[in-house]
């Protein structure tokens, strides 16, 4: 049997046009458009997944790579607890700004451990930023990794499922009664407590 352990809030930022909505909507609905428009704003979708059996309902927040579409760039950090950040493996340039959107998430994240993971996308095209760079980067900074092509599907599954298993395995992110200055050995790292909200 598998129990509900709360709904997640998973960021997706990056350069504009790396492919984030893209991602979001080969995961969420299985489909590409290679004409998708850019996003205004915020868009949101939700999807339920079984991880380690828990269900977890995911609350995913695809921001706009545009500064000028960038609104209320705080909101769509607070109580965050997962933050996929994107580049795009054909433009060396979206790879360069990676330090930048580091330092956005560090400023407004408000969960302090919230996973971080750097998502390479396109590589089905010609790369421009080998595998290895990407590997380095994010373990430099602590990062999970992953290389994916929205567009043929590899790696889109597996990114947000390693995302999620990482969230389940950290209980003080979303278990209201863990608290994280006392280390109880009795406890199980798995299913138990508190919902949470994602706004
Ligand atoms: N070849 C290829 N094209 C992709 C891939 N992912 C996205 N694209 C295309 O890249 C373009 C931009 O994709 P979006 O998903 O809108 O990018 P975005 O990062 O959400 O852009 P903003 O909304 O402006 O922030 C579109 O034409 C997509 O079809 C991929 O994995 N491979």
């Amino acid at each position: 049997m598998s129990s509900h352990i709360g709904t997640f809030k998973i960021l997706i930022i990056g350069d504009s046009g790396i492919g984030k909505s893209s991602l979001m909507m080969r995961f969420v609905d299985g489909m590409f458009d290679p004409e998708i428009s850019a996003t205004i704003g915020v868009d949101f979708k939700v999807k339920t997944l079984n991880v380690e059996g828990n269900n977890v309902k995911l609350a995913i927040w695809d921001t706009a790579g545009q500064e000028k579409f960038r609104t209320l760039t705080p909101s769509y950090y607070r109580g965050a607890h997962g933050v996929i950040l994107v580049y795009d493996t054909s433009v060396r340039q979206t790879f360069a700004n990676l330090d930048t959107w580091r330092q956005e998430i560090d400023t407004y994240i408000t969960k302090q451990n919230a996973v971080r993971m750097l998502v390479g996308n396109k590589i089905d095209k010609t790369r421009d930023v080998q595998r290895e760079e990407g590997e380095r980067y994010a373990r430099t900074h602590k990062m999970l990794f992953i290389e994916s092509s929205a567009k043929t599907e590899e790696g889109v599954q597996d990114a947000f499922e390693e995302l999620v298993t990482k969230i389940v395995q950290t209980p003080e992110l979303w278990d209201a009664s863990y608290q994280s200055d006392r280390v109880d050995l009795n406890r199980g790292g798995g299913a138990a407590g508190g919902a949470c909200s994602y706004c």
